[in-house]
């Protein structure tokens, strides 16, 4: 099966270089800047060779012509770009590789695939994965999600490699759901961190904040299996204890007062907005998304964010 990334930010890059180890593999650049030549991405994913059978293009055409298409843009870009090129897109196979919830819609990437390219058969691929450690040839596990069994099946047998080892499950929803909202969290974990709360307060979050994913997941028919799963559980585990985390990293400047760069891509944060305005539509309680959102907009600082969330009303965990 002939594969393409669109997207040549750290982990479209990072796919493709593991992908190239088992066959050819094309990742569309929007702007390559001589990547073809020095066979590096040197803006998003220093010092990571590019391996041969790697093929660069800023052609999104010659690019779409493989059978299967991850598309790893982020997550509020995703419905610009698939709209841009929905000539090309349409009735393909197209792997999310994002992770969040689109701010004015409140749906989840899967989705927007599915809204913007009625012919295309959509899919999500999802996990604990730094893009730097996939590009080094370190092992991870992840989520590969499809409503349809067969193509399920066939993708996980394409995309795994040899240090990606996919796991496949018809359940998207829940797998879109537990990348957008652990970004959440590990900007809440950060925050605690970075505020000098202490790695008990870390823990209490990340636990409430799985509670909170689990909430969603059910408000939307979700599994709670695959909330527990890579996508989730596993997913949440690595972003809230990691600084390779850009979520984590914005937490803590936020923690500590400190300014932090806005080109940095960091789903977390309108994925916030987004979950938190879905919260209030719906009658969700999920305070720690509300308190990240506050956050995010500036409403908020830590200390009253804490002090929020510590005097809420007494309950049955
Ligand atoms: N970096 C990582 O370790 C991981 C990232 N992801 C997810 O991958 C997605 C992309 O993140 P990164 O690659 O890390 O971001 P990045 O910041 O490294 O790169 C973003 C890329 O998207 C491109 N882009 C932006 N707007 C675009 C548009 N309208 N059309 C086409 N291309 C556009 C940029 O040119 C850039 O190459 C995010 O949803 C992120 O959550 C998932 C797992 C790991
Ligand atoms: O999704 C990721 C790891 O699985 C990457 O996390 P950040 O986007 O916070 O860097």
């Amino acid at each position: 099966m002939s594969i393409a990334v669109l997207g040549a930010g750290a982990f479209g890059t990072a796919l493709a270089i593991s992908l190239a180890g088992k066959g050819a593999v094309t990742l569309w650049a929007r702007d390559a800047q001589g990547m073809g030549q020095s066979r590096e991405n040197t803006a998003r994913l220093p010092g990571c060779p590019l391996p041969e059978g790697l093929f660069v293009t800023e052609d999104l055409a010659e690019a779409a012509k493989a059978q299967t298409l991850l598309a790893a843009v982020p997550m509020q870009k995703l419905r610009g770009f698939l709209r841009d090129h929905a000539a090309a897109l349409d009735g393909k196979t197209i792997v999310a590789c994002c992770k969040g919830i689109e701010l004015n819609t409140g749906l989840g990437p899967v989705a927007v695939i599915r809204e913007v390219l009625p012919h295309a058969t959509a899919a999500i691929l999802t996990g604990p994965s730094f893009a730097a450690d996939i590009a080094r040839g370190l092992p991870t596990a992840l989520t590969l999600a499809c409503a349809d069994k067969t193509t399920c099946a066939t993708l996980q047998q394409s995309l795994t490699t040899a240090n990606l080892r996919l796991y496949r499950t018809a359940d998207t929803v829940g797998a879109e759901l537990g990348g957008a909202l652990k970004n959440v969290v590990a900007i809440a974990c950060g925050a605690a961190i970075g505020a000098g709360l202490g790695e008990s307060a870390r823990a209490a979050v990340m636990t409430r904040g799985f509670a909170e994913m689990q909430r969603l997941a059910a408000h939307h028919h979700a599994d709670p299996v695959t909330l527990a799963g890579l996508s989730g559980f596993g997913d949440l585990t690595l972003t809230c204890t990691s600084t390779q985390s850009r979520n984590y990293r914005l937490g803590l400047a936020l923690g500590r007062g400190e300014p932090f760069d806005s080109a940095t891509t960091v789903e977390g944060a309108a994925t916030a907005r987004a979950v938190d305005a879905l919260a209030h539509d719906n009658g969700l309680d999920l305070p720690i998304t509300a308190a990240v959102a506050g956050l995010v907009e500036n409403r908020l600082d830590v200390a009253s964010a804490m002090k929020a969330l510590l005097t809420r009303p007494l309950k049955e965990e």
